[in-house]
């Protein structure tokens, strides 16, 4: 039963019209071509295909835009379709666009015949196949990559399963395709990756679609191998992962050759121990974490007592493997965090981490030294060293860095060696810090040399029976930019003993030895003494310098220098020294030992050291008013210089009431603030023509033994007076005794016969004044701490105005007729 039309047919030329509107909707191209070749007919579509109108193009030749490449097969169709008057064919040609582009078209063509059954041309279809073109090429550019690439490439399914691999796969691994399709990757695992590397390859897999790395895999063969592998999560439309694809290369060759070069970079090839590199390495890693839990590091660096013997008695192969067996003994001692390196020679270093009190590691570090101690047996010897180790501590209280902490630890070392080796010393942080110090004032110092900083100023040395200027000391000070003028006791300690003194002295030299000359042009001929250091005396040139330095101021009387030596300098060679002196004596440079009587060895020196004059310590003179100590000291040295045959100057002369004591004892040279303080060499002139002797000097003579001994009463009355105020004032416990020793006065009293049955009458008054005192002494020191203030301070009165009119007495004894 045929079914019913839904539509009426059309006719005549509603038919054409309509077959025309369906021509021209249409996507494909529909086309004729006449005998000739030239387009006859296009719809609209063509302008789609190629940008031209179709009415544009009929008439031209259908073969001008196609592909030069394609055209040969293209005229080869159309003759073929052509010549035999039927059939149809399917080609695919590029085919030219208005904006010279090609577009790929696939081409359906039969030959047209005319109503008249005759060949009209050929028509047909074209359509663009342009996107199915170009996604087939890169269809078959992935499947190209994918079976040529040197990297093996692994794609699986979600499950993990192996979907497809390629040659390079094969060629790596060893398996073929056949063989691993469907299976898991891990018929490749070597069991070299834990189960932590496994979960975090997949978990970033799973938040990053992404994972690279290097794992240990293991051939067919059974061969391990190193690849980078890098796998990426492909995921379907819905999100969800689909595929797994791993893309790798053996880099077995490469990691060999880096493991290889590491070795060399990082180890010591004889020990296999960290080499430098690797051990600074390790000693940041330390620190940091040092820093981060708040424990401390030890760097120990350990150089061998005595290596070289080793070497040489036994050979060198034998030193070598005492080095291996020393290292590997180490690497016992310590922890598996700690690090042991041989960084050169028979050098080690040990970094120690993880300590909590720097004493934690100690035994660690004794154990350090056992284990370079015990004897090695090598080829039947016995092979013994030992070890000098030295120790520095992180952190410290300053901020310090790896470098600092290693050179902390090499003087560490020194210092053992110093000691004697065969021990270990811990850095002292606080000595270094003074060492710092001490460095950068010695720069300074050395400094101001250079930049003529120092000057000297000359204090008097005045003979106290005349007023005359005997000589003068030269006395350096260093006007400081910053500091101003500093005295030498800021900073010739800092020098004592340092090669600095050597350059200093000398320039002090020619400097008194100038000035020397510029009094001399000045019609001033003045002896000046400079201060030598016993260093500077201890250098074997010495003499020749001083001789070169006199040599070149040919005017100065060398007589007229006169050199000063410390008594406490060290003097170490007596002999040599002794001898200096000697020859400065033939060329006419005296010399003095200066501070006389603070050294221990003053009477050695006196006895051994050819100086012409003893200078008395200051410190003896400043307090022989009131320290009968001090006062016997003095008389000695007096005795003694007077013994010897040496002229004697006093220091430290602060007033003229020490000036004439000095006289009276019979120390006539002095110098101090009572008489002048160092001043310029150019003031001096000035200063010496004002200059005139103290009336409360004049005629003052030395003191015949009585009287001595009353001045020595008089100091001892002094002090025990003031001792007994002082006490009374403020109680100490080591309490004054209440009756005066009065040894002085009792010998005083002895010489001039107050023992004898007739005590001179002149005497009585001065005994009973005595009396009194003493009972005074004792009563105002019996008193108490809980006496009332009121009585202490009135007994106190009573004992003072007893005191003063008593010393008076004294004073006034000292003054008659001897
Ligand atoms: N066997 C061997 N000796 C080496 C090696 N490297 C350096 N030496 C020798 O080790 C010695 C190290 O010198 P020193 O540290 O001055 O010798 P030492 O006798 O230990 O001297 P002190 O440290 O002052 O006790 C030198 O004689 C080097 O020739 C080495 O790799 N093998």
């Amino acid at each position: 039963m045929m079914r019913p039309s839904l539509v009426s047919p059309v006719h005549g030329r509603k038919r054409m019209a309509l077959a025309e509107s369906v021509l021209d909707n249409l996507v494909e191209v529909v086309f004729q071509i006449d005998c000739g070749g030239n387009w006859v007919f296009l719809n609209q579509a063509w302008l789609q295909l190629t940008g031209h109108i179709p009415a544009d193009s009929l008439g031209k030749r259908f073969i001008d835009d196609v592909h030069p490449d394609d055209r040969a097969e293209c005229c080869a169709l159309f003759q073929s379709l052509i010549s035999r008057r039927a059939g149809e064919c399917r080609h695919e040609v590029r085919y030219r666009h208005r904006d010279d582009s090609y577009r790929w078209v696939e081409a359906f063509a039969r030959c047209a015949l005319d109503e008249d059954g005759r060949l009209a041309g050929v028509a047909g279809t074209l359509t663009d196949v342009s996107a199915r073109k170009a996604a087939d090429d890169q269809l078959r550019l992935a499947a190209s990559v994918f079976t040529n690439a040197g990297e093996g490439i692994m794609i699986t399914s979600s499950a993990g399963l192996i979907l497809d691999v390629n040659a390079a796969f094969e060629t790596i691994t060893g398996y073929t395709r056949a063989e691993v399709l469907g299976r898991s990757p891990k018929l490749l695992s070597s069991g070299r990756q834990d189960a932590a590397f496994y979960a975090d390859m997949w978990r970033n897999l799973d938040t990053h679609d992404y994972w690279q790395g290097e794992i240990y895999n293991r051939r067919k063969s059974g061969e391990a191998y190193v690849e980078r592998l890098t796998i990426t999560t492909i995921r379907d439309g819905a999100g969800q992962p689909a595929n797994y694809v791993g893309i790798f290369s053996d880099i077995t060759i490469q990691k060999i050759q880096a493991e290889h070069l590491d070795k060399i970079a990082h180890y010591d090839p004889l020990t296999g121990l960290p080499n430098r590199r690797l051990l600074a390495d390790r000693l940041q890693q330390a620190m940091a974490r040092s820093r981060r839990d708040g424990t401390g590091v030890a760097v120990v660096y350990v150089d061998l007592d005595g290596f070289k013997a080793v070497n040489d008695e036994h050979g060198h192969e034998i030193g070598d493997r005492l080095l291996v067996a020393i290292g590997r003994r180490m690497q016992l001692a310590v922890r598996e965090l700690d690090t042991v390196a041989r960084i050169g020679g028979d050098e080690f270093v040990v970094v120690i981490g993880d300590i909590r009190p720097p004493e934690d590691c100690l035994s660690l570090i004794a154990r350090l030294l056992e284990c370079v101690r015990e004897p090695a047996f090598i080829e039947d010897a016995q092979v013994c060293v030992t070890g000098s180790l030295g120790v520095s501590f992180y952190p410290q209280d300053e901020d310090i860095n790896a470098d600092q902490l290693m050179r902390q630890a090499d003087q560490a070392m020194y210092r053992a060696k110093d000691l004697g080796k065969n021990r270990y010393c811990v850095f002292d942080s606080a000595g270094h810090r003074s060492a710092l110090d001490r460095n950068s004032q010695l720069e300074e110092i050395e400094r101001a040399i250079a930049k003529r900083e120092f000057v000297l100023h000359y204090q008097p040395i005045i003979d106290l029976r005349t007023g005359r200027l005997n000589s003068v000391e030269a006395l350096v000070r260093w006007m400081h930019p910053e500091r101003g003028c500093l005295g030498p006791g800021e900073f010739l300690p800092l020098i004592e003993g340092h090669p600095l003194t050597i350059p200093l002295e000398n320039w002090i030299l020619g400097e008194a030895l100038d000035q020397h000359q510029r009094w001399l042009d000045a019609g001033w001929d003045i002896a000046v003494s400079v201060n030598m250091s016993g260093t500077q005396l201890h250098q074997r040139d010495f003499v020749q310098r001083l001789r070169t330095a006199l040599a070149t101021r040919p005017r100065v009387d060398p007589r007229r220098l006169k050199l000063e030596v410390l008594e406490t300098s060290a003097l170490h060679d007596i002999a040599h020294v002794s001898r200096t002196i000697s020859q400065c004596a033939e060329f006419g440079v005296s010399f003095s030992l200066d501070d006389f009587g603070t050294g221990y060895s003053s009477l050695r020196y006196l006895k051994q050291l050819p100086a012409r004059r003893i200078k008395i310590d200051q410190s003896f003179v400043k307090n022989m008013l009131q320290d009968p100590d001090d006062l016997a000291i003095l008389e000695g040295v007096i005795g003694m210089a007077a013994a010897f045959k040496r002229e004697l100057v006093a220091e430290g002369v602060e007033s003229m009431a020490h000036a004439k004591m000095l006289i009276q004892l019979g120390c006539f040279l002095a110098q101090g603030f009572g008489i002048a303080r160092p001043m310029p060499g150019e003031r001096l002139v000035e200063w010496a023509s004002g200059w005139t002797l103290p009336s409360s000097l004049r005629g003052c003579t030395a003191l015949d033994r009585e009287h001595a001994l009353l001045l020595g009463a008089l100091v001892e009355y002094r002090a025990w007076t003031a001792a007994v105020l002082r006490q009374a004032a403020a109680p100490a416990p080591d309490r004054v005794p209440d009756a005066m020793q009065d040894s002085r006065m009792e010998q005083w009293l002895t010489a001039v016969g107050a023992a004898t049955p007739d005590c001179p009458a002149w005497l009585r008054p001065l005994l009973a004044l005595r009396d009194a005192l003493h009972a005074a002494g004792a009563e105002l020191l019996a008193s108490g701490d809980d006496a009332a203030t009121d009585n202490r301070s009135a007994a106190a009165k009573h004992f003072s105005g007893l005191a003063a009119d008593f010393l008076g007495m004294l004073g006034a004894g000292l003054e008659s007729p001897r």
